[in-house]
């Protein structure tokens, strides 16, 4: 773990100018963000916005076609392996293997992370303690539900003790009792002085989680928010101006539509051009009602 002073001191994550295409299809048209230590972040956006994308190439699973990246200090295209060793990764709707037990599992996970069996222990001790599901530890993960993967999942990507992790859609096909369990180990984690980097395309987790949330929109960042700093103006609305969404095609917005929207690619955005607080990032900072200046810089 990081100690608690690092947080807010560096990034943790920077990129600038990420482009990813797959074939004529644009995913990243020039990601830049920046998070630092110690934030737990949300990449918030429409379905097919480029989150997954920007996860994979920030956690060295694909390399983008231009620009650059660094996490915890190290290039993911250069050295991809060496991000993979720093981090926690937990992709979207990813399972523990349908042959082993949760604690096969995680002896399997611990020497891969060069981890000594007596850590290994402890930790999954401590995990399945804090997620509640010590009695399942030795039922086949097949036999476990949903949930209960996914918790063996995030105990897998905090294994080995990272001082950064990625989460793709961390509380999709939960109930709302182990969301809330979640929510609250990734919350403890980041109080740790540790970098949470999420992405979701579901707004009320993003405006309930998040220190600062990123709205992206197909493959830009076009602002950031602070959800605690927002005031009256609620994130869906702050959403749904960003994506350009034809909200005259939803119902009712009020009753948190917002998931899956459309986006109009020349409609109601602003993107690029509000002030850029930092002059840095090269991208629009949104208003911050919150502590200070959102200038991506610190907490
Ligand atoms: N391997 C691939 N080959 C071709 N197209 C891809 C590939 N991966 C992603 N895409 C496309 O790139 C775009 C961005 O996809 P990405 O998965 O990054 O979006 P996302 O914001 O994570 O979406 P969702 O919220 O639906 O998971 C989409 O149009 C998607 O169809």
């Amino acid at each position: 773990m990081a100690p608690a002073g690092d947080a807010g001191d560096v990034n943790a994550i920077t990129t600038e100018g990420l482009r990813k295409s797959y074939g004529d299809l644009t995913a990243l048209a020039g990601l830049t963000l920046d998070v630092p230590a110690g934030e737990l972040f949300g990449l918030l956006g429409p379905n097919g916005a480029g989150k997954s994308t920007t996860i994979r190439i920030l956690t060295g699973q694909l390399r983008p076609d231009a620009g650059t990246a660094s996490v915890l200090g190290v290039d993911p295209v250069d050295d991809p392996v060496g991000v993979r060793e720093r981090v926690g990764v937990l992709p979207e709707q990813e399972s523990p293997p349908s042959f082993m037990t949760p604690r096969e599992y995680f002896d399997f996970v611990g020497s891969v992370r060069d981890l000594d069996a007596e850590t290994v222990d402890a930790r999954v001790e401590t995990w399945a303690d804090r997620l509640g599901y010590g009695a399942k530890l030795d039922t086949m993960n097949t036999d476990l539900s949903r949930g209960q993967q996914q918790k063996v999942m995030i105990t897998a990507a905090f294994l080995h003790d990272p001082d950064l992790v990625f989460i793709d859609e961390p509380l999709a096909n939960l109930d709302p009792i182990v969301q809330e369990t979640v929510k609250r180990v990734l919350r403890d984690y980041r109080d740790d002085g540790n970098t949470v980097f999420l992405s979701t395309h579901d707004i009320d987790v993003a405006a309930d989680l998040c220190d600062r949330v990123g709205i992206v929109r197909e493959g830009e960042l076009v602002t950031t928010r602070r959800p605690a700093g927002l005031g009256e103006e609620r994130l869906l609305d702050v959403f749904l101006r960003e994506v350009g969404a034809d909200t005259d095609a939803l119902d009712d917005a009020s009753g948190g539509a917002g998931a899956g929207v459309e986006t109009g690619a020349d409609e109601g955005s602003d993107a690029g051009e509000g002030s850029d607080a930092d002059g840095a990032t090269g991208h629009t900072e949104g208003t911050d009602a919150g502590p200070g200046p959102d200038t991506g810089a610190g907490r």
